[in-house]
């Protein structure tokens, strides 16, 4: 008689709310839709439902490898020993953890090494001897032998009944040849990233050991998603479609065997013609529908296909009480969250406004050093001109000099026209001659410097301008660091015009001394010291009065 078990292994992932309960042999599956999504997504709401599950086993998070296989492949060995055929397969979800639960890995050894190496434990040397082990793979509908990378077809043997041609039967009297056959063959599956699972394996594969009077095989079969939800498109696609259409073959299958009906669909696809053999008769069967609580779709699924396989009688009695109490739980995760989430918002605002301040103080400071820069440059500038200005007073000293010169010759003339009077005319032309030249020199000369007195006064103009433009600027400047250090270099201005003043009065003081010397020459010469002119001379300058004279009535200056 047929004997199928159908166990649910729940991978353990992290999750905040809890999606999928384990009450002995029963799953519960909370809708996420409902629980999780406000508002609910209209069009989903009649199609996704909360739902719980009776099975044959359940292993929850919790369970380890040791754990699963004790509680399910161990207890066929002595069936397998008495000769009766045992077969054992992964369903489930890409990534659901189907390799895992039969291969594992090498700390964490899965179904296939733990049962082989008891088996072989339990063997006597004549059995062992006898065994031989095959691996394949199906792919896309095609077979491929994994020991010998061969494509190969299955045909139907008069006697034989199915046999896959060319197939590669390793000898395997020992664990050890197993082990080694395993590896290589394990190599050479077809794996895929999918968007679901990086090392997806995308192929049904199966393992038999051939024992004298039966064999164990291990089917690890491909992921069971929906093609859509691996966002595959193409060629995957392709296999998606294939993957489920295998999938539902077998699970018909394995419905029929068990309900005992007259016509098992074996031929609806490869996997089930190759395993015919296997699964019919007196034999044992273990499914084990891996589920991953992150997915709810895939779990909702992978649980409805293992349920139908089964087909036990629906719902236990106690399932609304279950999800209550689910939903309690979520309640106060969902509080707990919420709670959270407002603190770390408060301590988000908070960095961010801290954040935000830093960069103005950042921001006002590199403003604060440029405006201060400016104003020592401008102040820099505002000096040297200042400067260069006052260099340019002494200057003045010559338009001081002109004007007592001419000063000096007005009293020369008043002297002179006083020895005409007493003496002769002679004098007084050629005096008037030589006055004249240097009344007209005196003239230039002050007027020259009246111009650079001018310029000066420009100068200054301009400078006090830009103090004002300077000084505006830094009462309108929001530091108060910057009007000190404007203030700073109005005092250094000051300093510097201090500086020039007393070189000014040097300037002023070196201008009276001279005064004074021409005063003094001047009162020298009044005091009889007269200008005496010898003949020749007077001559001369008469000849170029008479000259310049006749020059001007001509020119009708006269
Ligand atoms: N029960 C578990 N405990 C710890 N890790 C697990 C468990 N189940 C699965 N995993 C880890 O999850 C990942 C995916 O698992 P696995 O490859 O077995 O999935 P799969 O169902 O075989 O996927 P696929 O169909 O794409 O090949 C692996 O890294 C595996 O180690």
């Amino acid at each position: 008689m047929h004997n199928i078990t159908v166990a649910i292994r729940v991978k353990p992932v992290q999750q905040t709310f809890k999606t999928i309960i384990v009450n002995g042999s029963t799953v519960t599956l909370l809708d996420p839709e409902l629980e999780f999504n406000n508002p609910v997504d209209i069009l989903k709401k009649n199609r996704i439902k909360d739902a719980s599950y009776e099975f044959d086993l359940v292993f929850d998070q919790q369970a380890d490898q040791k754990e699963v296989y004790e509680k399910s492949a161990e207890p066929l060995l002595d069936d397998l020993i008495s000769g009766q055929n045992v077969t054992i397969f992964a369903y489930g979800a890409t990534g659901s953890g189907k390799t895992h639960t039969m291969m594992g890995s090498q700390n964490q050894q899965g179904i296939i090494p733990r049962a082989l190496n008891d088996l072989f434990v339990r063997l006597s040397k004549e059995q062992a001897a006898q065994a031989s082990l095959t691996f394949l793979e199906i792919y896309n509908e095609t077979i491929r032998d994994l020991l010998t990378g061969k494509l190969l077809d299955l045909r139907e043997d008069g006697n034989k009944g199915l046999v896959v041609v060319n197939l590669f039967k390793a000898p395997v009297p020992t664990l050890n040849d197993i082990n080694q056959y395993i590896k290589y063959g394990n190599s050479r599956r077809a794996k895929e990233p999918t968007g679901a699972n990086e090392n997806s394996t995308r192929s049904h594969t199966v393992l038999q050991l051939m024992l004298k009077q039966c064999t164990f095989t291990f089917v690890d079969l491909a992921g069971s998603e929906r093609a859509s939800q691996t966002t595959n498109k193409g060629q995957r696609m392709v296999e998606g479609a294939m993957i489920n259409r295998s999938l539902l073959v077998l699970g018909n299958c394995i419905k029929a065997l068990f309900s005992k009906e007259q016509f098992v669909p074996f031929r609806g696809s490869k996997l089930t013609r190759l395993l015919k053999d296997a699964l019919q008769g007196n034999s044992k069967t273990v499914m084990i529908a891996n589920v991953a609580p992150n997915n709810y779709e895939d779990s909702f699924n992978t649980l409805l296909y293992a349920h139908r396989t089964r087909n036990i009688d629906p719902t236990p009695n106690n399932f609304q009480e279950m999800i209550v109490q689910l939903r309690e739980e979520n309640e106060d995760i969902k509080k707990t969250l919420k709670k959270q989430n407002s603190q770390s918002k408060m301590q988000l605002q908070i960095e961010q406004q801290f954040k935000e301040q830093q960069r103005q103080e950042k921001m006002e400071k590199q403003q604060q050093q440029q405006q201060i820069q400016q104003i020592q440059q401008q102040s820099i500038q505002q000096q040297q001109a200042e400067k260069q200005a006052y260099d340019e007073e002494p200057n003045q000293i010559n338009y001081f000099k002109a004007i007592c010169i001419r000063i000096r010759v007005n009293q020369i003339i008043v002297q002179v026209r006083g020895c005409f009077d007493a003496n002769s005319s002679r004098h007084y032309v050629q005096f008037q001659q030589k006055t004249e030249d240097l009344i007209t020199k005196c003239t230039d000369s002050i007027n020259n410097t009246e111009n650079e007195q001018f310029e000066i006064a420009m100068k200054y103009k301009t400078i006090l301008q830009q103090r004002r433009k300077i000084y505006d600027q830094c009462m309108q400047s929001q530091f108060q660091s910057v009007k000190d250090e404007f203030r700073k270099q109005v005092q250094n201005i000051e300093k510097m015009k201090g500086l020039q003043s007393e070189k000014r009065e040097e300037v002023m003081k070196k201008f009276k001394e001279l005064e004074i010397e021409h005063l003094k020459k001047i009162s020298n010469q009044k005091n009889g010291n007269q200008p005496q002119i010898d003949e020749e001379t007077l001559k001369e300058i008469k000849k170029n009065r008479l000259q310049s004279l006749n020059k001007q009535i001509k020119d009708g200056k006269l």
